[in-house]
């Protein structure tokens, strides 16, 4: 929802809000009485628009004092994820910029709330100075405002969510009249994921397996900016020639940033970025994806012997250290456009996708 959320770390209290969730009343509410706020952004961002240099990214995260002239616009454009150079396009001189600082946990926590919404990881932290502050705010965030430690945010948003099976229902299907979807849902109220058998797997045998991440662009409206729709349904052909075998829908849209920043993404795309340099400028490392889901609902089901259809080899890496045994990576190369072959080619160069 983007509201503001009650940090606490090394004994002090800090408000702490993404800056795209930022309206002006709110923005007033926390820095109305002359606080020393901060900005913090990502390593991935400050380097990609240029504010510091390469060797800097010692850290994750990098906290800029906001300069006291600077206002809610200064914010905005700091995070605005379409200006690619912040340092030309500053709206306040760069004599007026101190140097930025590494980041703590309180700075890390904040940025991981901001990703855990899929906000821009952009994040405006105050001091909660005062009563006054803390009142002004909650009366206008009807709710109040959640409090946490900065090092349980980490430790809360960095562990393995279980996966709990939530239904399961008989489902025939274009492909194999024989499918059944069953849904899963993760202990923290995020997003539902999916698992869909084709045909009848039989688990006496490696299970031919796909582990296909959403693409609403793709997979619903037939983009030709990448190959997921094509995959997508030979993997499923692929499973109802043999037999039998396991889709998981994974909700984990644009590698884990959601459909909003994904189309911020295209939008960098469109000015002359590549994919994964497109995630830098919004502060998002290549993939954000949690590779571990797929791992536990395979397990959920029973299922630890698999032949995975991927061309990432990250996907077979990650599976084999949860303890799935890969016997065989079914490559997946299908769907190739002029309009995706930069994007293949980006990832056959960046993530080491195999194209064969
Ligand atoms: N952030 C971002 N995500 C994208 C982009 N294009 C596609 N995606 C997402 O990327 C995910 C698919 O990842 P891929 O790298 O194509 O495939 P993979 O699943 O890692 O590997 P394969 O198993 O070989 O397909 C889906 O979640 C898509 O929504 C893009 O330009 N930017
Ligand atoms: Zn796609």
């Amino acid at each position: 929802m983007g509201l503001p959320v009650v940090v606490t770390h090394a004994g002090e209290a800090w408000l702490v809000v993404a800056v795209e969730a930022l309206s002006p009343e709110r923005h007033d509410a926390m820095t109305a009485s002359g606080v020393e706020a901060t900005l913090v952004l990502t390593a991935r961002r400050a380097a990609a628009a240029g504010i510091v240099a390469m060797p800097a990214m010692q850290t994750d995260t990098l906290v800029l004092p906001v300069p006291r002239q600077a206002g809610l616009n200064w914010l905005l454009a700091m995070a605005d994820p379409l200006r690619t150079t912040l340092r030309a396009a500053l709206p306040l001189g760069e004599d007026q910029m101190r140097a930025p600082l590494p980041g703590t946990q309180l700075h890390m926590a904040g940025v991981a709330l901001a990703k855990a919404a899929q906000l821009l990881p952009a994040v405006l932290v105050v001091p909660l100075a005062s009563g006054a502050m803390h009142d002004r705010l909650t009366r206008n965030d009807a709710d109040g405002l959640s409090a946490m430690a900065a090092q349980d945010i980490l430790d809360e948003l960095s562990k393995e969510r279980m996966q709990h099976p939530v239904s399961s229902a008989r489902l025939p299907m274009a492909v194999h009249d024989a499918g059944r979807v069953h849904v899963f849902r993760p202990d923290d109220g995020s997003i539902e994921h999916y698992a869909i058998e084709i045909g009848t797997p039989d688990r006496a045998a490696p299970v031919l397996v796909r582990l296909h991440s959403a693409c609403f662009t793709g997979d619903v409206l037939g983009s030709l900016k990448c190959d997921c729709g094509p995959q997508l349904h030979a993997a499923t052909a692929a499973m109802a020639a043999a037999g039998g075998g396991l889709l998981l829908y994974l909700n984990q849209e644009g590698r884990g940033i959601g459909l909003a920043n994904k189309m911020r993404a295209y939008a960098l795309q469109d000015q002359g970025l590549d994919t994964v340099e497109a995630n830098h400028h919004l502060g998002f490392q290549d993939d954000e994806r949690d590779f571990r889901i797929g791992a536990a609902l395979l397990s959920r089901l029973g299922i630890d012997r698999v032949r995975l259809l991927t061309n990432n080899p990250a996907k077979l890496a990650m599976l084999q250290k949860q303890g799935v045994a890969v016997t065989e990576r079914v490559p997946l190369v299908v769907g190739k456009t002029p309009q995706n072959a930069d994007y293949l080619a980006t990832k056959a160069a960046k993530s080491g996708h195999l194209f064969k």
